[in-house]
């Protein structure tokens, strides 16, 4: 099945691009019942495009990478941190104007290490609804599904109404 796209206004007709795929890490606190809490966003730094946006954190993948294998390195480069298991939960692509990416969504509940922010990006822990502005549009399903998980109901963030991938 066709996972959903997003399409970011200024990229209407660009869908025929191949995408690009890339690994995004969702960690989550969790009590001593595993019941999910705060959930870690990061702001994208200042040389990248939609700079100082809010995501949750990873990158593309290298040749030959696994999408686990590419989480692994790209939070211990980014962060710092050397993360534990790595749950595959949701997909999405999203058509931006500068690119098409394939988003590949994994849960993240063990980590090792202290946080560095090694791309001078700012990092918060958050829960819903988001405070931290803006969110990133293909930030903003992600915020949906937790919603959907935890029974959230109204706005998942400050800066605008919950948009719904077509
Ligand atoms: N990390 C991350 N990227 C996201 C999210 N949502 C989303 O649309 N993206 C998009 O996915 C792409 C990730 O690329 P990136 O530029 O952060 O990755 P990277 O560190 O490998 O970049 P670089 O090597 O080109 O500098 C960007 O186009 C970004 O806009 C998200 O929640 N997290």
């Amino acid at each position: 099945m066709a996972e959903p796209t997003l399409v970011v206004p200024g990229a209407e007709g660009l869908a025929t691009r191949r995408p690009v795929d890339v690994a995004v890490g969702v960690l989550i606190e969790r009590d001593a019942a595993g019941v999910e809490g705060r959930f870690l966003l990061t702001s994208r730094p200042a040389d990248k495009v939609y700079a100082g946006y809010w995501e949750f954190p990873g990158g593309k993948l290298e040749a030959g990478e696994t999408v686990g294998e590419a989480l692994r390195r790209e939070l211990h480069e980014e962060l710092g941190i050397t993360i534990g298991a790595v749950q595959p939960w949701q997909q999405i692509e999203v058509d931006y104007p500068h690119a098409r990416v394939r988003l590949h969504f994994c849960k993240v509940y063990a980590w090792q290490g202290e946080f560095e922010m090694r791309e001078q990006q700012s990092m918060a822990w958050q829960t819903l609804p988001v405070a931290v502005v803006p969110v990133l549009p293909g930030t903003v399903p992600v915020l949906r599904w937790l919603a959907d998980e935890r029974g959230h109901v109204g706005p998942t963030h400050a800066d605008s109404p919950a948009e719904v991938p077509a």
